[in-house]
């Protein structure tokens, strides 16, 4: 018998006694989320943190007088695990949703004055609440506002669980679909590439079906789009930290762990530097790579897997200007290398003046091109779209790099994701990259916090929290074993709007 659970999976009266204690390696919001979930239901908990913040990829630094975001984050109303991690941190208002989904895009290829055109929706059911949007959309021709139709309508019969569907490419769906190559640009990889964090012709049908259903074709408030109007600090670790604290959980930051093995009275040893921490559960969130790395042997049928899941780059390009020149608080652009502009002036502490974040998904070509060089490509750039940017004096220009931002949404990646439980009892996996259904996202890293912690929970024991984000009951949630999931089992999606709330 090891680790409380006897061979039936049924807790024995061992499981049941006190003060377990679990370690979470990793303090990003995969890792915030299972330490949060474990202490909640009375488990004493240590979270160890590598560096010196919680919030892992997604956290503010002060550069000067402003407090910076190491890239623009967004989230969608459908991202019910991350709304329910706001709620429990107590920084819903800081991070509030659009009444609408409302999408500005301005294609710069156009004559000035002709150039905005809007993805909205209206209050109509699905999919007619974008039809009226979609109808009036100046940037595709008349047919191509057709063939979008129908394409959408043929995407909304797919079950994006098909596993067959993972190993599919979406580009080559979209072509096969009528798709045009504009189609493609002023829509399909405006939305994909912001989420995905590639371009149709690299992405996982499965994951661009995922996508576009939950988002775009299952609720028409699903898309309604969010973020923070503070620094992702003050959520992610001010926040976090505040809610961790008060929840019991012991954080040490600056603490990377080496190694994690399982001793011989069917504890865990957790080794930091200079010592060893033992625990009854350790949840492991975070990357892939560095689970690989920490993973003992046998913990997973083929830990070589992990290796193959692939990462893909961001890049932000900051722009602090002497003046207002955009009034919005975020456009999407086509028709040059800008992808989203968004107005970063109030949520950095900038008095006067205004501060952008052009930020750039899928960004391999340009990841490691100097900031001189991005420099001379974005503000003419930026003074194409802006036409008030053209007599702006900038007052400074950086830019941040994220070369492993998420992982690469490619065909197959699918297989590669594991659950959040191994093979040995007591280790759990954690992060957006595990096999949550969503790709690399908040969303995606909250889920996984919570499947990792209902694992731990179960085999400690100990009854799931109340306040524990719950998956709807139409979804089991994602897949905690290690194993391949099963057509027609969407975890975690089918339901997702339900507790949502849309209007
Ligand atoms: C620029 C950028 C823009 C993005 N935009 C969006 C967006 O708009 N919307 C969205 O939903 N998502 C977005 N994402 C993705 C999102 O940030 C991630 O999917 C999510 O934050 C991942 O969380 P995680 O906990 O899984 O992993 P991570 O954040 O990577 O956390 C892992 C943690 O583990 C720590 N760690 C690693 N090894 C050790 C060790 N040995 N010991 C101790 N600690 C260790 C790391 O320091 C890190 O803090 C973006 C990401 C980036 C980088």
């Amino acid at each position: 018998m090891t680790d409380g659970i006897r061979p039936d999976g049924v807790p024995t009266a061992e499981a049941d006694r006190p003060a377990r204690h679990a370690v979470v390696v990793g303090g990003g919001l995969a890792g915030l989320t299972a330490a949060l979930s474990l202490a909640d239901a009375g488990v004493r908990v240590t979270l160890l943190e590598g560096r010196p913040r919680l919030g892992g990829l997604a956290f503010s630094f002060r550069r000067g007088d402003l407090t910076v975001d190491n890239g623009q984050h967004v989230y969608l109303r459908c991202c019910t695990a991350y709304r329910w991690f706001l709620d429990r941190i107590g920084g819903t208002d800081l991070a509030p949703l659009q009444d609408r989904l409302d999408v500005p895009v301005l294609d710069a290829a156009r004559p000035e004055g002709r150039r905005l055109g809007r993805i909205r929706r209206d209050a109509l059911p699905v999919p007619l609440h974008l039809g009226r949007s979609l109808a009036t959309y100046p940037h595709l021709s008349l047919a191509d506002r057709a063939r979008v139709g129908r394409a959408a309508l043929a995407l909304q019969a797919l079950d994006p669980a098909d596993p067959a569907l993972d190993e599919r490419n979406f580009g080559e769906w979209l072509a096969a679909h009528g798709q045009s190559a504009r189609a493609v640009e002023a829509l399909w990889d405006l939305v994909g590439v912001a989420t995905l964090n590639a371009t149709a012709s690299d992405v996982s049908l499965g994951l661009a079906a995922m996508v576009f259903k939950t988002g775009l074709l299952s609720d028409p408030g699903a898309a309604d789009i969010g973020w923070a109007r503070v620094p992702l600090g003050e959520l992610h670790d001010r926040l976090a930290r505040k809610a961790l604290d008060s929840a019991g959980v012991s954080i040490e930051v600056r603490t990377r762990v080496t190694s994690v093995s399982k001793k011989e009275n069917g504890r865990w040893s957790v080794q930091v530097p200079g010592r060893s921490l033992e625990a009854d559960a350790v949840v492991l969130a975070v990357p892939q790579r560095e689970a690989h790395a920490l993973l003992p042997a046998g913990a997973l049928e083929a830990p070589e897997r992990l290796l193959d899941i692939d990462t893909a780059p961001i890049l932000n390009v900051h722009v602090v200007l002497d003046r207002t020149v955009l009034s919005r608080p975020f456009v999407a652009a086509i028709g040059t290398p800008v992808q989203w502009i968004f107005d970063r002036t109030h949520a950095s502490g900038l008095k006067d003046g205004q501060y952008l974040a052009l930020s750039q998904s899928a960004a391999h070509q340009e990841i490691d091109t100097p900031v001189a060089e991005l420099r001379e490509r974005y503000l003419p750039e930026l003074r194409r779209l802006l036409p008030l940017a053209r007599d702006a004096r900038v007052r400074d220009f950086f830019v941040t790099r994220e070369r492993t931002a998420t992982f690469a949404p490619s065909p197959g990646v699918g297989r590669l994701r594991p659950g959040a439980r191994t093979k040995v009892p007591g280790l759990y996996l954690a992060g957006a990259w595990t096999a949550t259904g969503w790709p690399a996202t908040m969303e995606g890293a909250v889920r996984s916090g919570v499947s990792a912690a209902d694992a731990a929970l179960s085999a400690l024991g100990r009854p799931r929290p109340s306040r524990l984000f719950a998956f709807d009951e139409a979804s089991p949630g994602p897949a905690t074993g290690d194993l391949p999931r099963l057509p027609g089992r969407r975890p975690g999606v089918t339901g997702a709007f339900v507790r949502g709330g849309t209007r």
